[in-house]
C-alpha cells in the first residue's frame, strides 16, 4: 500500500491501448492529485472515455501501469478490485441508469452489491444521496424515463456517490444539457467536491465547465497527454489543436460567460 497524501491518487504510466490496428493510446502518462477537479479534453476519438474505462478496470490496457490509491488496478485480485471499486464512483455518458428501477433503487444498487445494510437504512441513505444532488423526494420514486435529461444526470451522479467514494469519474456530464442546466450541474459538481473532498476526473468538451470548476486540464492528442496544467497554462501551449480549442470563438464565449457567473 502506497497511499499517502502527496502521492498522486491516480498514476498512469506508459499506457498503450489499441483496438485492432487502431492505436488509441501510445505511451500515455497522467497524474491526478488528490482533491482536484481535473478536466480531460481532446478531439473526438482521442480516447478520453477509453482512458477512463482503463483506469476503472473496465478495459484492459495492452501495456503500461495504472495505479489508483497506490494499487495496481490491472494486477488486483477480484477481492482487491472489489475493494478498489468501492472507493470510486462512475457516471457514464448517458447516466446509464437501470430503466426498470426508480431513482432511489438505482442509487441503492451499488449499496446492495457492496454493503450489507438493513433495507430501511439503505433506503434512507439512498434518499439522502438523491437529495444531495438536488432532486426532490418525489423524483426518488420516478423511473428514468419519467425524468428530464438534467434530472437523469443528477440521478446518475447520486448513484456515483452512493458509496461515499474518494474519486468520481464523470464522462461528459453536461453533454446534452442546455447552458443553464449545464451551469447548474457544474455548480453541483463544485459544491459536492468541496463538501465531500472528492477528487473529480471529468471528461468534457464543455469549455464553460473547464473555466468554472476545473483546477487543472489534461489535453489528449497524438495518442498521449499532450499537456496538463491550469487554464492559464493551457493558453500558453504552442500546439495547433490546443491553440484552436482554447483561443477559438467558443473559448472566447466561455470566458465571457465566466465573467457573468
Ligand atoms: N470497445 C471498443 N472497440 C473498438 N474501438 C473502440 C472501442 N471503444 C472505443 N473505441 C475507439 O477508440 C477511440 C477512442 O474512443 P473514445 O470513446 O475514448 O473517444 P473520446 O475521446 O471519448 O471521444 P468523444 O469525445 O467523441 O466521446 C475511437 O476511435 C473509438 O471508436
Amino acid at each position: 500500500m502506497n497511499d499517502t497524501a502527496t502521492d498522486p491518487i491516480i498514476k498512469v504510466r506508459g499506457l498503450v491501448k489499441s483496438f485492432g490496428t487502431h492505436i488509441v493510446h501510445d505511451g500515455l502518462d497522467l497524474d491526478v492529485r488528490r482533491g482536484e477537479i481535473i478536466g480531460i479534453v481532446g478531439g473526438s476519438g482521442t480516447g478520453k472515455s477509453v482512458l477512463l474505462q482503463q483506469i476503472v478496470g473496465l478495459l484492459k490496457p495492452d501495456a503500461g501501469q495504472i495505479e489508483v490509491f497506490g494499487e495496481n488496478v490491472r494486477d488486483s485480485s477480484p477481492e482487491e478490485y472489489r475493494d478498489l471499486r468501492r472507493r470510486w464512483g462512475v457516471m457514464f455518458q448517458d447516466g446509464a441508469l437501470f430503466s426498470s428501477l426508480t431513482v432511489r433503487q438505482n442509487v441503492e444498487a451499488p449499496m446492495r452489491e457492496q454493503l450489507d445494510l438493513p433495507d430501511d437504512l439503505r433506503k434512507t441513505l439512498a434518499g439522502i444521496k438523491v437529495r444531495m444532488v438536488g432532486l426532490t423526494d418525489v423524483a426518488q420514486t420516478k423511473f428514468p424515463s419519467e425524468l428530464s435529461g438534467g434530472m437523469r444526470k443528477r440521478a446518475g451522479f447520486a448513484r456515483a456517490i452512493a458509496l461515499d467514494p474518494e474519486i468520481v469519474f464523470l464522462d461528459e456530464p453536461t453533454a446534452g444539457l442546455d447552458p443553464i442546466g449545464a451551469a447548474a450541474f457544474d455548480t453541483l459538481i463544485g459544491q459536492l467536491q468541496a463538501t465531500l473532498g472528492l477528487t473529480v476526473f471529468l471528461v468534457t468538451h464543455d469549455l464553460d465547465s473547464l473555466h468554472a470548476i476545473c483546477d487543472r486540464i489534461a489535453v489528449l492528442a497524438e495518442k498521449k497527454v499532450l499537456a496538463v496544467g491550469t487554464m492559464a497554462e493551457m493558453l500558453e501551449v504552442d500546439h495547433p489543436w490546443v491553440q484552436e480549442y482554447f483561443h477559438g470563438p467558443r473559448a472566447r464565449a466561455a470566458l465571457a460567460t465566466k465573467g457573468e457567473r
